[in-house]
């Protein structure tokens, strides 16, 4: 796919405040000539995330940056579910990290939770980051798309690259962690000539489905 993608609007807002999340929203948005703004940018307020899916948190903070903005908006809600934790961190992986985004904290509670659970082979260290995004128009419009990569957690955290959980999470396939990872592995996507697109992450995997949703025939003219 070549040019603008007009459903996503020549102006786009990204409604989030995670510098992470912005950098690879950047990385793949950038093929298509959009002007890319950012949440914070624009000064728009963190929205309270009261839903109980990864789903509605990503609807929450889209309709929120659309309205406030009269701009199309798209938001990721993501985590890291720990199969033996039940799901946790889940839709609370940020807020493990406390006001201080200390991820350092957030990956040993992980550990510690494993541990207690005398969860020490990797397949009783099953987990999978997930990425619900949702893009909404001011008008009231909204798609919603999910994505996930699968893998296991690994102790100690290995790498210095990526953000948040990114240091403990090998995803299947691979000896290295995301935190190991240039953007590029981690959430590249390649295009399958189709106008179909495929990647790796969890946030990589819900874009193509975003462009799949939205260019269901195949890219614009
Ligand atoms: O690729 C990832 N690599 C590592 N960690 C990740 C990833 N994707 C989500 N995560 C973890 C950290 C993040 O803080 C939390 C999402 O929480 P979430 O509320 O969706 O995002 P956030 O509060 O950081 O920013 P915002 O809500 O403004 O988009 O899950
Ligand atoms: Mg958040």
């Amino acid at each position: 796919m070549t040019g603008q993608a007009p459903a996503l609007g020549a102006r786009l807002v990204i409604a989030t405040h995670n510098a992470g999340k912005l950098a690879e929203f950047r990385e793949l948005l950038a093929p298509f000539g959009l002007d890319v703004v950012s949440a914070g940018e624009l000064g728009l307020p963190e929205p309270e995330e009261t839903g109980t899916t990864y789903a509605e948190n990503a609807r929450i903070k889209a309709e929120t940056a659309a309205a406030l903005s009269g701009l199309p908006a798209l938001a990721d809600d993501s985590g890291l579910a720990v199969q033996a934790l039940w799901g946790a961190p889940g839709i609370f992986s940020a807020r493990w990290a406390g006001p201080d985004k200390d991820f350092t904290g957030a990956m040993a509670r992980v550990e510690e939770d494993l541990q207690d659970r005398g969860a020490t082979a990797p397949e009783q260290r099953r987990a999978a980051f997930v990425a619900a995004l949702c893009l909404a128009t001011p008008d009231g419009d909204g798609l919603d798309v999910e994505g996930a990569v699968h893998g296991v957690i690994v102790w100690p955290p290995r790498g210095t690259l990526g953000f948040g959980y990114d240091p403990m999470f090998q995803p299947d396939g691979f000896d290295r962690t995301f935190g190991e990872m240039a953007s590029d592995e981690k959430h590249g996507v390649v295009w399958d000539g189709a106008g179909r697109a495929t990647g790796l992450s969890h946030r990589a995997r819900a874009f193509g489905e975003l462009m799949a949703a939205l260019y269901p025939e195949g890219p614009p003219r």
